[in-house]
């Protein structure tokens, strides 16, 4: 037991200090996004509706049974829904992280995007983190259309995006689903950067072998 409540106090600790280094770096702003995690037991925390990633209150993060119950805190992230379908699809995952990232939100919109892989292969990092990157059609934010269209995408693929709205990272661990999501944002800041100009993304051949180092 109190092995399991010193897990949950430092997991309640990485969220809010994760939130407040996303928001603070301008990596989402308002009350936009969502974090969620994962205990050992199954059970999930995640960040309450409308509060800012920037003053979370770890004591008041919305707490989920394995089941998907909420079972206290604060009313949860109207995205609750979504984060369970990425947990269902991607087994090993820890946690989740939603943003509104500006540079990943303006390749949402993009009208000319492969939907299957949004961004090309830039750089070995981004390869490494994310990967592969599926557009998931429109539906309004909490939409439970949403969140089905999400885990249809992420049965092959951590990472998502969501179109006119953001991208939605698991990770084995809280800080591997942040570092996929800053990798994925700064990747779609180059993409659109090079937009102008003729690019040598990394080959077929290059990609795969960081992907079997993964
Ligand atoms: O990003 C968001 C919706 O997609 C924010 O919603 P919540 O405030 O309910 O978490
Ligand atoms: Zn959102």
């Amino acid at each position: 037991m109190t092995a399991i409540i010193s897990e949950e106090t430092k997991l309640r600790d990485e969220i809010v200090s994760v939130g407040r280094s996303l928001f603070d770096r301008s990596l989402t702003f308002g009350s936009t996004g969502n974090i969620s995690a994962r205990l050992s037991n199954g059970d999930m925390l995640m960040t309450p509706t409308n509060a800012s990633l920037g003053s979370l209150d770890p004591a008041r993060l919305s707490r989920f049974s394995a089941e998907g119950v909420h079972v206290d805190g604060d009313k949860p992230t109207k995205e609750a829904f979504l984060h369970q379908c990425m947990y269902c699809q991607q087994k090993m995952s820890g946690a989740v992280v939603h943003l509104h990232s500006t540079y990943a939100v303006a390749v949402s919109i993009l009208d000319v995007v492969d939907p299957t892989d949004v961004l090309p292969p830039l750089t070995a990092y981004y390869v490494m983190r994310v990967g592969k990157l599926p557009l998931v059609e429109y539906f309004p934010p909490g939409d439970p259309a949403l969140a089905t269209a999400v885990a249809e995408k992420a049965k092959d693929s951590h990472a998502v995006l969501l179109a006119n709205h953001g991208p939605v990272v698991a990770g084995k661990t809280l800080r591997e689903a942040q570092y996929a999501t800053e990798e994925l944002e700064e990747t779609a800041k180059l993409h659109l950067l090079l937009r102008p100009h003729k690019v040598r993304p990394l080959t077929a051949v290059q990609k795969a072998e960081l992907l079997s180092r993964r």
